[in-house]
């Protein structure tokens, strides 16, 4: 039997992946099994997160024993067929006939490796290009940080930041970078000042376009999801009302926007088609485009938004690089970071070298949201670098204000179950819908997998159970529908139509005339919107989500909890996000052996983006 076959027969191929490599063996009878099972592979790994495949490791793919091909012949296998093109350099198209590309040690499907490449080239070329609004030009990092600001803004600057004094202040480092450069990355924990460090950079160039007598700089504010973009435009309101109270001219803090959107809405999606209404040849009419959350974008759309920024605007990545990367094929942002850092290493400045990759880099490490209540920071440090005895003795020692640690409680529900009632059962007590979803945003369940019995689909069904028991008898519209008052709902997909976007959650509760609605946070916090519940588009309960579909969003209490078993999706980033969305208190619940086993595992993706953006991308 060949090893395709043995792969398609114990399932460890997705019907879709056979079927590609079943039709390049129609095509062609005599395409060598390795070639098809690359093919398949290669098909594979986009659905597992990676942008290409390596044959030089297929076990990462495929956990199962199987008689892989000898890894010399493999490759020369597949450098050998006709359904695998291999481009001179990185920057080449390739060839639209060849479905496959084997480069740089990557087997690619075309569409991703040809995504990978748009993305570099876009890149690059935002990069290169001098800013329009802003000074342009600059030495890399010059010790003075006020030798970046240019003269007429320097009172402005040191209103906004009054600590550049110190030299070392990571904040005013990026904003006066980002004054100059055209694509800029500020990465950093949760609050550690992404957010109001941008604002202010962009109070800096709207008084900049003042002082020049230009038009202000037109700003989008946008992230991956709804719920990501609304927190963004809070930070962005709460930093501008926090400058109008330091004084600073409030015309300027007026020319920035105070909502957010969405990368799809901003694009313009068209119904059923994967490409967008704004692209290189109807890019999007703004200045500078803002995106947060950037780890959580996947190389699809990272690579059709930068096409879509016009020449000479800014592009501004803020993200938390430790954080789970996106689920479609992506580690986008680890990437651009990898070529950034590299750059910023190897040369004094980026100007007139056409090799170099010219982003500016800001790594910003001093967190300024820290709760007394909640002391995650060593803990979050520990699980980062994958260190677990020293995330198990802090978990264990109990010295970590707001930290919890349920040391093998595989049933939370069993264990705690009263205390997680008493909240869920407070939802239905809430005297309006605003303020039931303030409510549902205090405590969450965030689980590692979606099945099993540490699964959020369970747990669901459990905690509606034990709900309904509660409920029992306290009248006759209480009975068995799935929406019941006080029911939290998480969409899972994404509808423009009803706003309503993967990753929301709104909750169901009676209106005035007995009328079961759920209602969903809009514009204006004390208004949210109803929906009927059948009209919604996909949902789920939103007792508990998986700390994939809680990115994003944060919740005072968070209950992190483990599989019983080692599972494949764990890793270090999943701990690490799951944790960091708690605000007060966390609560972590599983075994010693399998958080030793997550945080053992890096959720690393194969992605040629690195070496793409880097120089090697030239003389390959
Ligand atoms: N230099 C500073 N001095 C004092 N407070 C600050 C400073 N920078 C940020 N903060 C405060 O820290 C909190 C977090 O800031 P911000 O929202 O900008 O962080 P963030 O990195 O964008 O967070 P997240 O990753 O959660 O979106 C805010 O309350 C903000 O006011």
């Amino acid at each position: 039997m060949s090893l395709l076959d043995a792969l398609d027969r114990a399932r460890a191929l997705r019907p879709l992946d056979v079927a590609l490599a079943q039709s390049l063996r129609r095509l062609d009878p005599e395409t060598p099994d390795a070639v098809l099972v690359a093919a398949a592979l290669a098909s594979l790994a986009v659905a597992a997160g990676h942008a290409g495949f390596d044959p030089a490791e297929p076990q990462r793919l495929v956990e199962a024993p199987f008689a892989w091909p000898e890894i010399g012949a493999w490759r020369a296998a597949l450098e050998a067929s006709r359904w695998v093109a291999r481009p001179e350099r990185g920057d080449d198209e390739s060839a639209p006939y060849a479905p496959l590309v084997f480069e740089h040690g990557l087997v690619y499907l075309r569409r991703y490796r040809e995504y990978e490449r748009r993305l570099a080239e876009g890149l690059r070329r935002i990069g290169h290009a001098p800013p329009q609004h802003g000074a342009a030009g600059a030495d890399a990092f010059p010790a003075d940080i006020d030798a970046l600001v240019p003269e007429p803004l320097a009172p402005l600057f040191h209103q906004l930041f009054p600590d550049t004094a110190s030299g070392d202040d990571a904040q005013s480092r990026a904003a006066a970078a980002a004054l100059r450069h055209s694509l800029l990355l500020v990465t950093g924990g949760p609050g550690t000042g992404k957010t109001t460090t941008i604002t202010r950079m962009l109070v800096l160039l709207a008084a900049q376009a003042r002082d020049a007598g230009t038009p202000p700089p037109r700003i989008a504010l946008a992230a991956p999801t709804g719920r990501a973009a609304e927190r963004m435009a809070e930070s962005v309101r709460h930093a501008l009302q926090a400058l109008t109270a330091l004084g600073v001219d409030e015309g300027l803090c007026a020319q920035l926007p105070t909502a957010g959107t969405t990368l799809h809405r901003l694009l313009e999606t068209i119904p059923d088609k994967p490409v967008f209404r704004r692209d290189a040849d109807n890019p999007l009419s703004y200045d500078v485009v803002v995106v947060d959350e950037a780890s959580m974008i996947d190389l699809p759309l990272m690579a059709k938004l930068v096409e879509a920024v016009q020449d000479g605007a800014r592009l501004v990545l803020l993200g938390d690089p430790d954080q789970l990367p996106s689920v479609e094929a992506g580690d986008v942002l680890a990437g651009i970071l990898g070529a950034a850092s590299e750059a910023e290493q190897g040369k004094p400045s980026v100007e007139g070298d056409p090799a170099a990759f010219p982003a500016r880099h800001i790594h910003l490490t001093r967190g300024y949201r820290q709760s007394a209540a909640l002391d995650l920071v060593p803990l979050a440090a520990a699980v980062r670098e994958g260190d677990s005895d020293t995330a198990l003795s802090l978990l264990r020692s109990g010295e970590l204000s707001g930290v919890h640690f349920h040391e093998g409680d595989v049933d939370v529900l069993q264990s705690h179950g009263k205390h997680l009632l008493a909240h869920w059962t407070a939802l239905a007590e809430a005297s309006d819908p605003a303020e039931a979803l303030a409510r549902a945003g205090r405590l969450r369940i965030l689980t590692a997998v979606r099945e099993g019995p540490q699964g959020a689909r369970i747990l669901n069904a459990r905690i509606e159970e034990l709900l309904a028991g509660t409920r029992r008898g306290s009248g006759p519209a209480s009975g068995g529908s799935r929406y019941f008052h006080g029911r939290p709902l998480l969409i899972t997909e994404n509808s423009y139509r009803h706003r309503l976007f993967n990753g929301d959650v709104g909750i169901c509760l009676r209106d005035d005339s007995g009328t079961l609605m759920t209602w969903f946070p809009g514009d204006d916090p004390r208004n949210p919107r109803p929906f009927h519940p059948a009209s919604l588009p996909a949902h789920d309960s939103a007792f508990a989500m998986t700390v994939h579909k809680a990115q994003g969003s944060e919740f005072d209490e968070v209950w992190l909890v483990l599989p019983e078993r080692y599972n494949r999706v764990l890793s270090r980033e999943l701990v690490y996000t799951g944790m960091t969305r708690a605000r007060s208190m966390l609560h972590v619940a599983g075994t010693a052996c399998v958080i030793a086993e997550a945080l053992a595992r890096h959720a690393g993706r194969w992605s040629g983006l690195g070496w793409r953006l880097g120089e090697s991308a030239w003389c390959n």
